[in-house]
This record gives structure tokens, sequence and C-alpha cells, in this order.
């Protein structure tokens, strides 16, 4: 593919975004790599903003996370969801406790947060341990507290067009959308993978902005020419390089949800990035596309529980 030699001089472009720029500003034939990172800064920044305004009015957002067991990549994600919150001036209490913890244990501090009113905002990290029922955890946290929208009362709420916590990483997809000014109306949109936590409510947040919506899953007969069909694709099931640049429309917005790690220890999604990327219109790369919105929705969430706490 072609890159310009042309100095970034004051374009305002990153590195990466100015050499897919051709000579002359033409199309490269490279699409554009969604910066989620810096959507995400700016979505913190208003919550920081609006976070201040309950505080003048004597609320500070609170954010409980609870931790059960040492899973190493859970560590890190409770580390940046604990420093995101302080950054934006909410708090957050992390409660570890040990893999071996009953799961009546577990259920009573559940309890113990729904009643705390310092506390707006529940997420215990998945997965738990083998010995306990996800389902039923989830299911004791208070509907209105629930931040990563995946209790029951609320996936039936988003269901029938009511949401009260939208799930964190496909609201996070919507807000990218949103600010590549991507038409949802009348489009064709594809989701690989029907988690309860990705892929399902993606379908609906994308059916509810009026895109007509394909759900894939493990056992789609051909997958190619569903995601081929697609003028936003996104991808959640998992498995890095499921979707290969061939099975792209030209010009499509790709959504890489998928966090690898591969041989080499580097983070890789569930697209091939590099043929993908030849045919998309726009994608997310892995990291910094939408792991990052993922946090900041979170907040998004915990400060708008917060807000409502006023208001009865
Ligand atoms: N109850 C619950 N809610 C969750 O939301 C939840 C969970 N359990 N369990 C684990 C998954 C995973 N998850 C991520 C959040 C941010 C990044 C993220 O910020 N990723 C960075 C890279 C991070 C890195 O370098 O490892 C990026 O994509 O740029 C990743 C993964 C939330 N999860
Ligand atoms: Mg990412």
């Amino acid at each position: 593919m072609s890159s310009s030699a042309a100095p970034a001089a004051s374009s305002g472009l990153s590195d990466r975004q100015d050499a897919q720029r051709a000579p002359g500003g033409q199309d490269s034939g490279l699409g554009r790599i969604i910066d989620g990172k810096a959507l995400s800064e700016s979505i913190r920044a208003d919550v920081a903003r609006r976070a201040r305004e309950l505080a003048a009015r004597g609320v500070v957002p609170g954010l409980a996370v609870v931790l059960v067991g040492d899973n190493p990549a859970s560590q890190v994600y409770v580390r940046n969801k604990a420093a995101a919150c302080e950054k934006a001036g909410l708090h957050s209490r992390v409660l570890r406790l040990a893999a071996d913890i009953s799961e009546q244990a577990l259920l009573e501090v559940v309890q113990e947060l729904n009643r705390d009113p310092a506390v707006h905002g529940i997420l215990v990290q998945l997965p738990l341990p083998p010995h306990m029922d996800a389902a039923k955890v989830i299911e004791t946290i208070a509907a209105d507290k629930d931040v990563d929208g995946f209790h029951v009362s609320n996936a039936g709420l988003l269901m029938t067009g009511k949401p009260l916590f939208r799930p964190c990483t496909p609201y996070g997809i919507m807000k990218i959308l949103e600010s590549e000014q991507v038409a949802l109306r009348g489009a064709e949109a594809v989701v690989v993978g029907a988690s309860n936590i990705v892929g399902k409510p993606m379908a609906m947040l994308l059916l509810a902005a009026g895109a007509t919506v394909t759900l894939c899953n493990s056992k789609t007969r051909d997958l190619g020419t569903q995601t081929r069909r697609a003028d936003v694709l996104v991808v959640a099931t998992g498995k890095p390089g499921i979707v290969t640049g061939d099975m792209i429309k030209p010009g499509a917005t790709v959504i890489d949800v998928g966090i690898n790690r591969n041989a080499d220890g580097k983070l890789v999604g569930d697209v091939d990035f590099e043929s993908a990327r030849r045919v998309a219109g726009a994608i997310t790369p892995v990291p910094g596309g939408v792991g990052p919105m993922t946090i900041a929705m979170l907040l998004v969430n915990t400060l708008e529980a917060a807000e409502r706490s006023l208001q009865h």
C-alpha cells in the first residue's frame, strides 16, 4: 500500500493516520483506523465534568468492583477500571475475594453493596470460578445498580426498547458509530457472536437505531456470505482471524471486539487486521479500539446511576 512521506507538520493527525494518506490526499486504499482511545478520553472528560456537578450537589458517584480469585487478566482490567474512576472523580472500591469463597458468601457481599447508599454501581468481574452460578450472582445485583447491564431485568428492558443500563461494550460501539457518523437507518448490520454480554445486546441496539440486523453464531453456515452484506460488521467471537478481508464489503465499518493474545504475546482481535483494512472504510484496532470504550461507558453508567439517585 502506498504511504505518503510528507511531513506530518500541523495536520493534526497521528503518524498512523498520516501514513495512510496517499500523496494528494487521495484514497490510499486503506480503511481509516478508528481511534477508540481518543473517543474514550473525550467521554471520560465529559463524565468528569458531570461528576463535578454532582459533587457540588453532595453526591460522589461510587462504583464497587467485586473480583473473585486471582485471574491475572481480571486483575489488570479491574485495576484499569479503578484508575479510570479515580481520574474522572468517581469513587471506586475493589473487593478482592478468595477464589474458594462460597457462592452464598459472595451473594451476601453483593446484597450488602445493594444496601450501601454510597455505592451506585456494582460490577462482579467475570468469569467467576466454576463452582459459582454466574447467572445467580448477577440476578442478585440490584437492577438499578447493575452498571454492566447484565441483569435479566436490564436485558428485558433493552429488548423492549426502554433500556436502563446498556451493556458497556455494545454501548461503546454505538458511540463509536455515532462519532464516525455511520448511518444506521436501513443499513445492513451483521453481528458475529451471540453472547449475552456483547452480541445479543449489540443486535438490539443496532435494531433500535433502524438497522436490519443479522446475528450470526458458531453454527452459521458460510459466514462470509453473511458478513459480505454488512455495511456495519461487529465481530465478537473470541476467535482470532475469524473474519478476513475477503469477507468484508468494500467500504464497510468494521468493529473488532476480540481481545486475544497471540503466540508472541501480542494482543490481536477477531478480525485479521491487515487484510481487513484493505477493504474496510474504517476499522477499530486492537488494542485502542473497543476496549477503552467499554471502560468509558462503565463510567457513564455509574455516573447516570448516581444522577438517578438524586431523582428520588
Ligand atoms: N462484569 C464484567 N464486566 C466487564 O465489562 C468485563 C468483565 N466482567 N470481564 C472481562 C471483560 C473484558 N473487559 C475489558 C475492558 C476493557 C479492555 C481494554 O481497555 N482493553 C485495552 C487493552 C488492554 C490490554 O492491553 O490488555 C484495549 O483494547 O485497548 C479490555 C477488556 C471488560 N470485561
Ligand atoms: Mg480494543
